[in-house]
């Protein structure tokens, strides 16, 4: 492996590609790609349903492989990595929040986030972690007992408990009301301030895109456009 380019750059992309082979049908979902993340950064990938958005995350997540192209983390190639460079990747470097909680029913809110904790080099508490996303007084609560946004907030404690360099959320405000997704976005919004975690959010919503450092749009598996925020709109204020 080669030396890493820059401490401060996390992912480097040149020329990412993605097709889908279903039956006699290629589906191109990235059609030449390249970005840069860094540390400490908020962005936001926005685009229509089917503009390559989940395709890309989990290929920064480690989830997926890209068909061509280059995808550098902190100077180590992502591309071409063998599953078990890929499957240290993801349990060492990045928390994933999905749509869907994934929660354990029959775990409370600690337990399930000490599932995690557990098998981590470095963690932090299940309780540090609960108390990050405002839950520190429902921690032994079961999924059952707490709402979708709290539930969601569970899966936010989970994802970050392990301190990971990059934390990915494909929509995770997706099953949400308004009020209950901005206490979504606090949270994933502390995280990166208070911890440093490169956070990646996927929207479909224009309207979040305020509170990132960086808007990056996707059109037909291509980044069509890229916006830098002068400054970022604190979650609480967004409306939509
Ligand atoms: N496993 C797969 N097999 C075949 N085609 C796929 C697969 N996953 C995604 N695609 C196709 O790749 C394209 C990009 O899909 P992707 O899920 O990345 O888009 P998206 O922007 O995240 O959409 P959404 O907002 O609806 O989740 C779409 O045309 C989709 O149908």
């Amino acid at each position: 492996m080669s030396v890493p380019i820059s401490t401060g750059v996390v992912f480097q992309a040149q020329k990412l590609r993605k097709v889908y082979h279903t039956g006699e049908l290629d589906v191109v979902a990235l059609h030449g790609v390249d970005l840069e993340m860094s540390a400490g950064e908020l962005v936001c990938l926005l685009g229509a349903s089917g503009s390559g958005k989940s395709t890309l995350l989990n290929i920064l997540g480690g989830l997926d492989v890209p068909s061509s192209g280059e995808l550098r983390y902190k100077g180590w190639p992502l591309d071409g990595a063998d599953e078990n460079t890929l499957t240290s990747f993801r349990r060492n470097c990045v928390g994933f929040v999905f749509q869907f909680y994934n929660l354990i029913p029959s775990l409370t809110a600690r337990e399930n986030v000490a599932l995690i904790t557990d098998i981590s080099a470095d963690p932090m508490t299940p309780e540090d972690a609960l108390e990050m996303v405002g839950l520190g007084k429902r921690m032994d609560h079961f999924p059952s007992q707490l709402s979708g946004g709290e539930q969601q907030r569970v899966a936010i404690a989970r994802a970050i408990a392990k301190r990971p360099e990059v934390l990915l959320c494909d929509e995770p405000t997706g099953a949400l009301d308004v009020t209950t997704g901005i206490t979504v976005l606090e949270a994933v919004e502390r995280i990166n301030r208070e911890l440093g975690t490169l956070t990646v959010v996927i929207t479909h919503n224009a309207a979040m895109a305020e509170m990132a450092d960086r808007v990056m749009h996707l059109s037909d598996g291509k980044i069509i456009n890229e916006q830098r925020n002068a400054t970022r709109l604190p979650a609480r204020e967004l409306k939509w």
